[in-house]
């Protein structure tokens, strides 16, 4: 389209719709006719192979964190696991997940996206062959670290990858597209759990082997996939970068997007200097900020007790009357459907409501639904049965269990549990008995112990309490998913691909990455202790509390990215922290680049048409 075609071309939306969610957008000419925006706004296939081919590291990551409670479940039977080799399995994987996402910005550097992609690939599959092969413990704890260390250099290269090779508008939506992979791994996950749950013998073998499947396809499908034209432009391969991005965009004419993004290339190194590139980050004030949004947007995402939430969905539904255990399985693969489903929706919304707005969106309703969930433990904690029975038997009494005088208290104590009968919703016949060591699941001792032998009715609650408040519990539960899954869930990684200048994307990712995991490990290890010494009321509370300050956060410090070009994006954050001009605040006012006002409908001015193209 020539330049003075654009001169009187009228770019008509109707208010509430993305301008940049192009392909709808309707583009009329002075005679009236309907044209497309840009080349660009036909998108090629291709686009899309790519998304799923790297999206399948979210996959990875999604499968082997969440597939670890229910193979955790058979292993402790199996290997006769004590909590802290329990403890060990779970957490190294996130801790050398947080590892190996600092070290994936040297790596992505030095050897681009796509090699980065193929070497996590690769060792998710050598992780998942020890792992299914494992003959004890400590080889499970290599396999572990493995996969961690695979885990996180996708986490923090497939957002970069995506954002680098995607059309501006449709960048958020295929970012996004990564965080619903890692939505539908937890939910596989959980499935296969579920599954194998039945197989007593070597089930867990098939739980964490399986995940070499979705490895071995990306490691195959990336040996013919290409790396991301902006790398191969800084490493000065203009040739291979000009073939890369005209086989991306289908054919199309790139003379205009390439040129462009080589000038702007090229300024940035000018001007981005020599050093260790997170020295110039810190010290240059546009980096500085990003970084300082960057991190923050993914502190505060686990800040919000994703993960507690998530982990803690089985028992919540205990609490709300599920007692069999398979059937807590199934059911927590129900919420992890829930977590997939409405990142689905975040897929949908993020190119018509932006990042800002949806963030936000998310965060007042992810604060209000872990008040809810407070109120309803605070309820449970202010009605918890109390101990009717104590043992006759004075040589028991030497544990702290059965010195307890409701269920609150002995639910708190991670050596108790809480033993009862209960006849329409009144609970009688109640003790507190310490837990067995080995598996929680059972009491000790008395008639809590061998629960598949006992017939007068016993049950036994090991972390929660028998209430009928359980309700408000699980409202709160499916209120939290569904607003945290589509904006808080996956925004933090939508934004944190697109903000910094290809200079410092790498390390940018890297360090943001990094700040996730290590606050994934933090919440995770602290949410019991936090509970002992707050109760589960008040670490909910906290948790909303915390969340409350990523809201303020989030309104003053993030900008509206959508529709802008990766190469606009350090003067978008050239203004002070936190006090960028209102216009950059909402999603209209960031295209203000792109379009001027008029009266409800968006005129685009010649210099700007043209710019566009
Ligand atoms: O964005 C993802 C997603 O929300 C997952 O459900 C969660 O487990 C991860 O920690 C988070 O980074």
């Amino acid at each position: 389209m020539g330049n003075k075609d654009w001169n009187i071309i009228t770019l008509i939306r109707a208010p509430s719709e993305s301008s940049t969610n192009n392909p709808g957008v309707t583009v009329t000419s002075a005679a009236g006719e309907p044209e497309l925006a840009t080349d660009q706004d036909v998108t090629p296939v291709f686009v899309y192979v790519l998304a799923f081919f790297s999206a399948l590291g979210g996959f990875l990551f999604g499968y082997d964190t969440g597939v670890v409670s229910g193979a955790m479940l058979l292993l402790k039977k199996e290997m006769h696991l004590t909590a802290l080799w329990q403890e060990l399995l779970v957490s190294s994987t996130v801790g050398a997940a947080a590892l190996s996402a600092l070290a994936g910005g040297t790596l992505n550097g030095l050897f681009g996206r796509r090699i980065c992609i193929l070497i996590a690939s690769f060792i998710f599959t050598a992780g998942g062959v020890v792992l299914g092969a494992a003959p004890n413990k400590e080889v499970l704890l290599v396999g572990r670290i493995t996969v961690g260390l695979g885990i996180g250099i996708a986490s923090m290269t497939v957002p970069v990858y995506l954002a680098e090779v995607s059309p501006p508008h449709l960048r958020g939506q295929l970012v996004t597209i990564y965080t619903l992979f890692i939505t539908a791994g937890q939910f596989i996950a959980s499935v296969v759990d579920g599954a194998f749950t039945y197989l007593h013998h070597n089930g867990w073998r098939y739980m964490l082997g399986l995940s070499i499947v979705p490895a071995v396809l990306q490691f195959f499908g990336f040996l013919f996939l290409p790396e991301s034209p902006r790398w191969l432009l800084q490493k000065g391969l203009t040739q291979q970068a000009r073939q890369v991005l005209s086989r991306i965009r289908g054919g199309q004419n790139i003379e205009k997007e390439y040129d462009r993004m080589r000038t702007n290339i090229e300024d940035e190194e000018k001007d981005a200097g020599g050093g260790l590139v997170l020295w110039r980050m810190l010290t240059r004030p546009p980096t500085r900020r990003a970084l300082t949004i960057g991190c923050g947007l993914q502190m505060f995402q686990q800040l919000s007790g994703i993960n507690t939430v998530m982990y803690y969905s089985a028992t919540i539904l205990q609490m709300a009357g599920v007692r069999d255990d398979k059937q807590a399985i199934w059911l927590a693969s129900a919420t992890a459907a829930t977590n997939f489903l409405f990142t689905l929706v975040g897929v949908w919304l993020v190119e018509r409501v932006g990042r800002r707005k949806l963030t936000l969106g998310s965060l007042i309703g992810t604060a209000l639904s872990l008040t809810v969930l407070a109120i309803g433990f605070l309820l449970s904690a202010q009605h918890s049965p109390a101990v009717t029975l104590h043992p006759t038997d004075t040589s028991l009494n030497s544990t702290s269990c059965t010195l307890y005088g409701s269920c609150e208290p002995c639910m708190l104590d991670p050596d108790c549990g809480f033993c009862y009968r209960e006849n329409s919703s009144t609970v009688y016949d109640s003790s507190c008995i310490p837990a067995k060591q080995t598996s929680p699941d059972e009491a000790a001792w008395g008639r809590c112990s061998n629960l598949s032998q006992v017939s007068d009715g016993s049950l036994w609650a090991y972390n929660y309490c028998p209430t009928s408040y359980s309700w408000i519990v699980l409202l709160g539960l499916i209120l939290y998913l569904a607003f945290f899954a589509p904006g808080m869930g996956p925004m933090p990684w939508t934004v944190n691909s697109e903000i910094y200048p290809l200079w410092a994307r790498s390390t940018g990712n890297a360090c943001s990455a990094g700040v996730n995991w290590i606050c994934n490990v933090l919440v995770s290890l602290t949410f019991l202790h936090v509970a002992e010494y707050l109760t589960y009321y008040g670490a909910f509370f906290l948790y909303s509390g915390l969340t409350v300050l990523g809201l303020l956060f989030v309104l003053g410090c993030l900008p509206e990215t959508q529709g802008r070009r990766l190469e606009e994006m350090e003067a978008l954050f050239s203004g002070n922290l936190c006090s960028c001009s209102a216009s950059d605040w909402d999603g209209d006012g960031s295209r203000n680049i792109l379009y001027n006002r008029v009266k409800g409908s968006d005129v685009l001015s010649d210099n700007d048409a043209s710019d566009m193209e």
